[in-house]
Formats: structure tokens, sequence, C-alpha cells
């Protein structure tokens, strides 16, 4: 079983980074990977002579078929090609929204490392290399909620959303999420998938409540190698 080499992991953390998924336990030549992010159906014990488990978590990925569109009433919620915002004015809740992100959990790659990886989240979709589309929610010159959208051929899928904490439970993350489903819909996208960790209660609660439904979930250990941190 061969090691897939990610090319943007491993020049953003300048280090050797690929993924493999295993359904049963099968001999794999290491190749001196750094990190092997190992996604798994179910959980099975792994050992691999000089490789260290830091981190695992369970991504659940979410789904709904896109049938109608929301009445969101006209001006809350902003779309990003309208006015340019600043990647600063999104940090904080591109932060947010990552507070479950293996990037920030996994210790091994250090907080700085992670705002800097969601930085360039915000970057890259405020620049459609990584989103198609970011909306927001502003109020008194701050962004108080966001949500970015990806699109592979007729199916959407989130991004990033968060609300800032003291607007939260307030009805906002309904609104981004209702403007985010009304514009796949109306850019021949007929699901909208989301992927999160099982772990973050709050967004899985959330999404259930709007009518999501779980699409599967996989196990995603992370491997360091001995001597690469
Ligand atoms: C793809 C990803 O980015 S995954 C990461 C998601 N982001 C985060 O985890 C960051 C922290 N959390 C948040 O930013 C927000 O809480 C969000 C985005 C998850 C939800 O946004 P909010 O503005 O808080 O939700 P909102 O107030 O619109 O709630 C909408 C509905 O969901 C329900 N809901 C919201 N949070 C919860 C919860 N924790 N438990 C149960 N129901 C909830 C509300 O009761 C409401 O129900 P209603 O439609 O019947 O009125
Ligand atoms: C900015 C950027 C990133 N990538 C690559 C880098 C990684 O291989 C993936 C992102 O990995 P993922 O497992 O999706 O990361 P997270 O665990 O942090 O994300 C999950 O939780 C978030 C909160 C969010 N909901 C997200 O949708 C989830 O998947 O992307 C890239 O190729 N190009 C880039 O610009």
């Amino acid at each position: 079983m061969k090691i897939n080499f990610l090319p943007w992991d491993s020049d953003f953390f300048s280090k050797k980074i690929g993924d493999i998924t295993l359904d049963q336990e099968e001999p794999v030549d290491t190749e001196n990977y750094d990190l092997i992010v190992v996604k798994q159906l179910s959980d099975f014990l792994i050992d691999w002579e000089g490789y260290d488990l830091s981190f695992k978590e369970t991504k659940v990925n979410f789904i709904k078929p896109l049938d109608h569109l929301h009445n969101i009433g006209s001006g809350l919620v902003k779309d990003s090609d309208n006015e340019e915002k600043e990647e600063d004015f999104f940090k904080e809740l591109a932060y947010e929204s990552g507070k479950m992100s293996r990037f920030l959990l996994d210790k091994s790659f250090g907080e700085a490392k992670f705002k800097e990886l969601y930085d360039r989240w915000v970057i890259n979709s405020l620049n459609k290399k990584f989103a198609v589309k970011t909306f927001y929610i502003e109020e008194s010159g701050k962004a108080i909620g966001f949500v970015t959208v990806q699109k592979y051929d007729d199916l959407g899928k989130i991004g990033l959303i968060a609300t800032h904490p003291e607007y939260q439970g307030k009805g906002f993350g309904r609104k981004l999420l209702q403007t985010a489903e009304n514009f796949c819909l109306d850019n021949g996208m007929t699901h909208l998938e989301i992927p999160t960790q099982k772990e973050n209660i709050q967004a899985c609660s959330f999404y259930k409540k709007q009518g999501y439904e779980i699409k599967d979930e996989i196990i995603i250990k992370h491997y360091w190698k001995n001597d690469s941190l």
C-alpha cells in the first residue's frame, strides 16, 4: 500500500507529509515521511517502527439535498465580491471556526502554524483558490459571522463557518448557511456537504437542526516520525 504525497501540506509545513486510507492492518512502506495522516473506517491499532501516534479525531461529513430557496431578507448577509475586505477582517472568525481543527489540537504543529494555515484559508477563499464564495455578516465595522463555499461539480462544500462567540445562538449562523445553500442551488449544485469533527458537538447539533444528515465518518490519525519534530 502506497502513501499519497500531499504537496500543499508538505510545502506549507516544510515537512514530507502524506496520507493513506487503510481498511485493515497491512504492510506500509513509510518512505521516510515526516507525517503520515492515516484515514480508517474502523479503529485498529497501527504500529510503525520509528513513528508515534500524536493525534486522533473522527471526521464527519454532513450532507443535505438542496430543493428550495430560502427567504433571507436583504442586506444582512454580504458577499465579499461586492466589497473588498482585508484578510484581517475575518481572522478571528477563522480561528473560531478552526477551534476543533486537527492543525490546532495536534500540538505538534504549534498554534502559530495553525493560525498561519487558517489565515491562508481566508486569503485563498477571498482570492478564489480554495473557495468560490465567501459570505459574511458585519456589525459596527466588525465581521460577526462568515461562511466559505467550495464547488465540486454539482456538490457544494462548506470550507469554514463561524459566528463570533458573543453572537452565537442568535440566528446568524442559520442565515449564513441558508445564504450558502441559496448560492449553491443558484449555481448548479444539488447537494451541500459539511465536514467537521464528531467531537464538535456545537457544530454537529447546528447542522442536524438545519436538516443535514451524516453521510460518512472516518477516523483520522497523525503519525509523526520520531525525529522529525
Ligand atoms: C465547516 C466548519 O467550519 S465546522 C466548524 C463550525 N464552527 C464552529 O464550530 C465555531 C463555533 N461555533 C459557531 O461559530 C456557531 O455556533 C455555529 C456556526 C456552529 C452556529 O451558528 P449560530 O449563529 O450559533 O447558530 P444559530 O443561532 O443560527 O442557530 C441556528 C439553529 O441551530 C440551533 N443550534 C445552534 N447551536 C446549537 C447547539 N449548540 N446545540 C443545539 N442546537 C443549536 C439553534 O437552536 C437554532 O435553531 P432554530 O433554527 O430552530 O432556531
Ligand atoms: C488553506 C488550504 C488548505 N489546503 C489543504 C490542507 C489540508 O490538507 C486540507 C484541510 O484539511 P482538513 O482536514 O479539512 O482541515 P481541518 O481539520 O482544519 O478542517 C475541518 O474542520 C474545519 C473547522 C472545517 N470545517 C473544514 O471544512 C474541515 O474539513 O486542505 C489546501 O489544499 N489549500 C489551501 O489553501
